[in-house]
């Protein structure tokens, strides 16, 4: 079974629009739950423009599934600028904070409008290490978001990893020019090396309704984490229902 972690980041970003508490993060999170979702994804940043560091304290008391926290390792402690918002204390000590059941390690800058590449192995090795070796001892299960290569995706197991997270993006874009099946390829062969070498593999970014049946191929899969789209999609495929009760709200249905 490949479990379905839904990132509820742009439920947060809706309800960040104003001073209320609509739509709220916990009960949405729940209702995935109650859906049939696996687990709940968040990806606090430090200048909280979605998920705040509020939130991740009320997932984890109100969820009794997995939630998976994800963000830079080394991104500081930042001051809120929004009155009644925590202080960002940085991404590690939230971690030790909540102790998620999982936590991935994304490389993204403060400022980037969304993570869009994954961690040079060969490069970040010495930084990694002991990050991941003090997730270990919090007894929290590491990821660290990857771009596909088989040929470096071994290096994860060898920092002491317990997953790695296969950045799709490149496979969304492909599928949207007809080369799923090759981009799948890479993916695969990827996931084939990783699990070779003991890892776990999620995966995320960009999968929607269109790509997802096709990526769901992809061997050894055990995750997948989906917000943008599936957070869309809710809106769309709810619409009908809405209407319909506003219009006999105004009594005009
Ligand atoms: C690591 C990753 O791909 C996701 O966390 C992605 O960043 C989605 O969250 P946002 O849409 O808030 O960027
Ligand atoms: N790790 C990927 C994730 O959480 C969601 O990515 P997206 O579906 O919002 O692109």
């Amino acid at each position: 079974m490949i479990a379905l972690s839904v990132n509820v980041n742009k439920v947060a970003l809706l309800r960040n629009s104003r001073d209320t508490v609509i739509p709220s993060v916990v009960d949405y999170a729940l209702r995935c739950i109650h859906y049939g979702a696996h687990g709940i994804t968040v990806h606090p940043r430090p200048d909280q423009r979605h998920i705040r560091v509020d939130d991740c304290y009320a997932l984890k008391q109100a969820l009794s599934v997995e939630l998976n926290i994800e963000g830079n390792p080394f991104s500081p402690p930042m001051p809120s600028t929004r009155k009644g918002v925590s202080d960002y204390p940085g991404f590690m000590p939230l971690v030790d904070a909540i102790r998620p059941a999982q936590c991935t390690l994304v490389p993204d800058a403060n400022d980037q409008l969304t993570s869009d590449h994954g961690f040079d192995l060969e490069r970040d090795a010495d930084k990694l290490r002991p990050i991941l070796q003090q997730l270990k001892e919090w007894g929290v299960r590491s990821s660290i978001f990857v771009d596909p290569n088989p040929s470096t995706v071994a290096l994860a197991a060898d920092l002491g990893a317990d997953r790695v997270e296969l950045y799709t993006e490149t496979f969304a874009r492909e599928f949207e020019q007809g080369r799923g099946q090759q981009s799948l390829e890479l993916f695969a062969r990827t996931a084939e090396a990783a699990y070779e070498a003991g890892l776990e593999i999620n995966a995320g970014h960009d999968l929607n309704l269109d790509n997802l049946s096709l990526f769901s191929d992809l061997p050894h899969l055990a995750e997948v984490s989906i917000g943008h789209a599936l957070t869309a999609d809710a809106l769309y495929l709810g619409l009908e229902q809405t209407i319909s009760q506003y219009l006999a709200a105004l009594k005009t249905a």
